[in-house]
């Protein structure tokens, strides 16, 4: 080897180096270019609780506690302040009568969602409900409410569907003996099938291996998506090695779930429609109307095509059907473990709320809705336990249409905005003691049971929860049945679990184990 071939080696490697080094500096400018913080030194703006990072602006800083990171900032900054998300300004808003200003009487300026990389992961971005906005939003939402009407929610069909799976699941709790037990999982299996036969007019075995596949499925995804939130801001990260934050897990599950599940039932409901037919389960009724406005435009005499004029169509039937499964199985089933847990560390409002069922239901049929104006305690019992959970803190966020102008502020065009519901439900100012467990606030001095508007766990707004009577129902029907049969006990007595939430989709309790013990095993 001559020293010509050498230098020559030697040269070829340092312009490579050179070119490589020039390309992570200019991709470096561009990451902090795009993620400096539009408005830092800008008047007007709601101010920042601290100075942000490059790059990562406050995102790291609120990554390990958000809930105690956001409740510390508003007694530093007041209710309103922003935050730098890796470039994207967000604007947190605190307090009943702040978030009642803009979500309410600014309604029309906040119903659009974010793009978060998790929705086109998902690929929901723009399609169903959750992740959709504008006039995809609109119809779809518009739809699935009048659907979920139809079928009764809050009405008789609705709550006979519930009661069959009601019984199911005190069934398989019966078979458990009184033993130590963790029943987060068969509780998310029975309010899953609650769904199942709304959507799609069937039930399943708890143990039909289908089914369990797709339970498990959607549980991994509701996990998933908790664990991938930096992404949202980050988009960047999910190129990693590795797959460290479980994107492209997140993506084969999901496309797992519309595969093996979601189209073959949606092909299934499309190979037996007959438009003469009442519409028997929410996919039917969708089809109706499908065929409604295909049937219109087609009598109009127009030309185009019908995904023109509407769009309800398969894609996004696909993702409302999705949509429903995430947010109406996991919200119900961990507000149910969160009473129990609540109930664990209170046993005095337990044996009130018995006694009640007792007077009013007794212990020889079931409890049915016409009972719930006379169950006041245990009504009471679940919006406690809704207020202490409240188990979206941060509700699902929104993006500003046009400048808001609030409390002496903007908020820009474009930011996103982050209203945070733990600041109402855990409002000192509004309960007094938001941090304990006391049914009783929810009555008057006369002992009459009311709700106060500011008791927002489903949100409010434009864009408040669709499923709120129907969880209201489920929570109702299963709550009250669980606790006529069976007694909530501690696993072992003395040791009671801790009271801790962890941090997915939703603020679900920790897994804890408790004993379910028959109260009067003669009586059924
Ligand atoms: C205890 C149970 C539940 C709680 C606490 C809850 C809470 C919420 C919250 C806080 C939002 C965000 C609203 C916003 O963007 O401001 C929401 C949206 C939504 N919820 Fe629920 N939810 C529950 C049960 C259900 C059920 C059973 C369904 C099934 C139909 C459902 C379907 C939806 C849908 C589709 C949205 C999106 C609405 C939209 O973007 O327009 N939820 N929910």
């Amino acid at each position: 080897v001559t020293m010509d071939t050498v230098s020559a080696v030697i040269n070829s490697v340092s312009a490579t180096g050179s070119l490589v080094l020039l390309l992570l500096g200019l991709v470096c400018f561009y990451l902090w270019r795009s993620s400096r913080p539009r408005y830092l030194n800008k008047a007007n703006i709601p101010p920042y609780p601290t100075r942000p990072w490059p790059f990562f602006g406050h995102l790291l800083m609120v990554r390990k506690d958000p809930r105690g990171t956001f409740l510390r900032w508003r007694q530093e900054c007041g209710d309103i302040f922003s935050l730098d998300f890796c470039g994207k300004h967000v604007v947190v808003l605190n307090g009943y009568p702040l978030l009642k200003e803009v979500l309410i009487r600014h309604a029309d300026l906040v119903t659009v969602r974010p793009k978060t990389l998790m929705a086109v992961v998902l690929d929901e971005y723009n399609k169903g409900i959750i992740n959709a906005s504008g006039r995809v939003w609109k119809e779809q939402r518009t739809a699935a409410l009048t659907i979920l009407r139809t079928f009764g929610m809050g009405k008789n069909i609705m709550a006979s569907k519930i009661r069959e799976e009601v019984n199911v699941y005190l069934e398989e709790i019966g078979k458990l003996g009184g033993r130590p037990s963790d029943i987060r999982v068969l509780t998310g299996v029975s309010i899953s099938n609650v769904i199942c036969s709304i959507i799609m007019g069937r039930k399943f075995e708890h143990d039909d291996p289908f089914f369990r596949q797709m339970v498990g499925l959607v549980s991994k995804i509701v996990t998933q998506i908790g664990g991938t939130a930096l992404l949202n801001h980050l988009p960047v990260l999910r190129h990693l090695p590795g797959d460290l934050f479980q994107a492209r897990q997140l993506q084969r599950n999901t496309s797992d779930v519309s595969d093996i599940f979601v189209n073959p039932v949606i092909d299934r409901h499309k190979a037996n429609f007959d438009p003469s037919q009442e519409p028997a389960d929410f996919i039917d009724a969708y089809l109706h109307q499908m065929h409604v406005r295909d049937t219109c435009s087609n009598s109009k005499g127009s030309n185009e095509k019908t995904s023109l004029n509407t769009t309800l169509n398969d894609e996004n039937l696909n993702a409302v059907i999705k949509n429903i499964f995430a947010a109406g199985s996991e919200t119900t089933g961990s507000t149910i473990m969160w009473c129990l847990l609540f109930l664990l560390h209170h046993p005095h409002e337990q044996d009130k709320l018995y006694s009640q069922i007792e007077a009013v239901v007794g212990t020889h049929r079931l409890p049915e809705m016409a009972d719930r104006p006379y169950l006041t305690y245990l009504t009471a019992v679940i919006m406690e336990t809704q207020r202490l959970a409240s188990i979206a803190p941060f509700s699902f966020q929104r993006v500003v249409a046009s400048d808001i102008h609030v409390k002496g502020y903007i908020i820009p065009e474009g930011s996103v905005i982050i209203p945070s519901l733990d600041s109402v439900l855990w409002d000192k100012e509004l309960w007094g003691d938001p941090q304990t467990f006391r049914p009783e606030r929810f009555f008057d001095k006369s002992g009459a049971l009311v709700q106060p508007e500011y008791f927002v766990p489903f949100s409010m707004g434009k864009r408040v929860c669709i499923g709120e009577a129907l969880a209201k129902m489920e929570l109702f029907l299963y709550l009250s049945s669980l606790l006529q049969r069976f007694k909530v006990m501690p696993a072992e007595e003395g040791a009671l679990p801790e009271i801790r939430a962890k941090f997915g989709m939703t603020c679900a309790p920790e897994d804890f184990t408790l004993r379910l013990v028959e109260r009067n095993k003669r009586d059924r």
